[in-house]
């Protein structure tokens, strides 16, 4: 039974007795006149996703919503019977209206999962929409969106000086290189054909970091990534996991990897040594391979775009390649694809299980939310989810920061080693400011 929407007289008829057993909460979305930026409404203890000014932002929580793993129908079925608790009133009908969930899942797959319901969240869409929503119980006085909202933007944290910073590896340097090495060698074996090795590094500062000023720099930093808080998590990822919207679903994949150069003709040569390099379209086409594989069996067709392309970012650029598809009748949804999808080769490997098994042996950390799906998800299915990666678990005056890299068989550790330096900087900069 879908979540109920209604509205006008429709919306008495939804508070009969069994409504109230049947469909305890409440979402009522309206259109916004006046604008809204997502960062600041988010704070530094609401949920966010973002990009290029355009996403989610919410505070507060309702409600949370246990995800199972590694079984997408399940994974659906779970979500979409939480959202059936809502009786829905929405004036604006856009993917992201109504009640919505967000999410920052764990890496390994096998974990239990979670969403969270905020109390309010605000829109702002590519059209120029914009909107906000409410969710309430029943049973409590319900907040009226149309007087609620921006009265909540909390006050810009001031730049708190975090005082001392300690910044250290988790793991020496020539340990880690040695470990890839090891994985490396086991490629030979023919068993596995790619892994991905991260590394932590860990910033602890005498006063908390603040949050909401670190998400500014990373969207200052970083304008063309997913700006996203969820959780302990924050992160600028640049790669699309899944986005679907109504029955249109896309991707945007991305592996292989160069430094950036302030000299133009420097870094015009480097995009151009990444599109050539046959280690970097191996890792890439590995990605493409399973992303097309494992979307196709949900969808009537599936287009990847026949070359990739370089992305670059103020650290590093990427080889990157849009997919996109229509879902076959009726449209997972994107808890459903994004469980299907996860652990892509892009942060794990092929096969996927050799892949974790290496991870698990030889990596040493928890990995917790790092490059886990982060996203959204509404109540008709839509949702947008970023690989979480270019990311860091903020708890107090603690922060792990976290980057990894594609380990092939001609995968050489020292030079592994500085791309993990290049992909860290996005997060270490917007952490430490001096
Ligand atoms: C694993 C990370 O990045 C991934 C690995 C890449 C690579 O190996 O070239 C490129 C982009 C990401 O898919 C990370 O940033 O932590």
């Amino acid at each position: 039974m879908p979540a109920a929407r209604c509205c006008g007289p429709a919306r008495r008829s939804c508070s009969s007795g069994r409504e109230m057993a049947e469909r305890p909460y409440v979402a009522r979305t309206r259109r916004l006149d006046r604008d809204v930026d997502l960062v600041a409404f988010a704070g530094g203890d609401g949920h966010l996703f973002e990009r290029e000014g355009l996403g989610l932002a919410g505070r507060g929580e309702l409600l949370r919503i246990d995800v199972p793993p590694l079984d997408p129908a399940a994974a659906a079925a779970a979500t979409s019977d939480a959202f059936d608790r809502f009786e829905v009133d929405d004036e604006v009908g856009s993917p992201g209206c109504g009640p919505v969930a967000f999410g920052a899942f764990p890496f390994d797959p096998a974990e239990p999962r979670t969403l969270v319901v905020p109390r309010v969240v605000v829109g702002r869409a590519e059209d120029g929409t914009r909107w906000i929503t409410t969710t309430a119980r029943r049973d409590e006085p319900a907040p009226d969106p149309s007087t609620v909202g921006l009265d909540l933007v909390p006050p810009a944290e001031s730049e708190v000086d975090p005082g001392a910073i300690v910044v250290r590896a988790a793991r020496p340097a020539a340990d880690w290189c040695a470990a890839l090495a090891d994985g490396r060698d086991r490629l030979r074996d023919g068993e596995l054909t790619k892994f991905v090795f991260a590394r932590e590094v860990v910033v602890e500062t005498e006063r908390p970091l603040p949050r909401s000023a670190i998400l500014r720099r990373l969207r200052a930093g970083y304008p063309s990534c997913y700006i996203t808080s969820v959780g302990a998590m924050v992160g600028a990822s640049p790669e699309l996991l899944l986005s679907r919207r109504g029955d249109v679903v896309r991707s945007r994949p991305m592996a292989g990897t160069a430094p950036r150069s302030p000299d133009p003709a420097v870094d015009a040569r480097l995009a151009a040594g990444l599109l050539a390099s046959s280690k970097d379209r191996h890792e890439h086409q590995i990605v493409i391979d399973m992303i097309h594989d494992a979307l196709l069996p949900w969808c009537s067709y599936l287009d990847a775009e026949p070359e990739p392309s370089v992305l670059g970012m103020a650290n590093v650029q990427h080889l990157a390649t849009y997919l996109e598809g229509r879902l076959s009748a009726p449209a997972a949804s994107a808890v459903e694809l994004v469980t299907a999808l996860h652990p892509t080769p892009a942060i794990c490997g092929t096969p996927t299980d050799r892949a974790l098994e290496v991870i698990r042996e030889l990596e040493g950390l928890e990995r917790g939310a790092y490059a886990g799906p982060v996203g959204w998800l509404d109540a008709e299915g839509n949702g947008d989810w970023a690989v979480g990666i270019r990311s860091a678990e903020l708890v107090g005056t603690r922060a792990r920061v976290f980057a990894g890299v594609g380990v092939v068989a001609d995968s050489d550790p020292e030079a592994e080693l500085a791309e993990t330096r290049s992909k860290l900087q996005a997060m270490l900069s917007a952490l430490l400011r001096p």
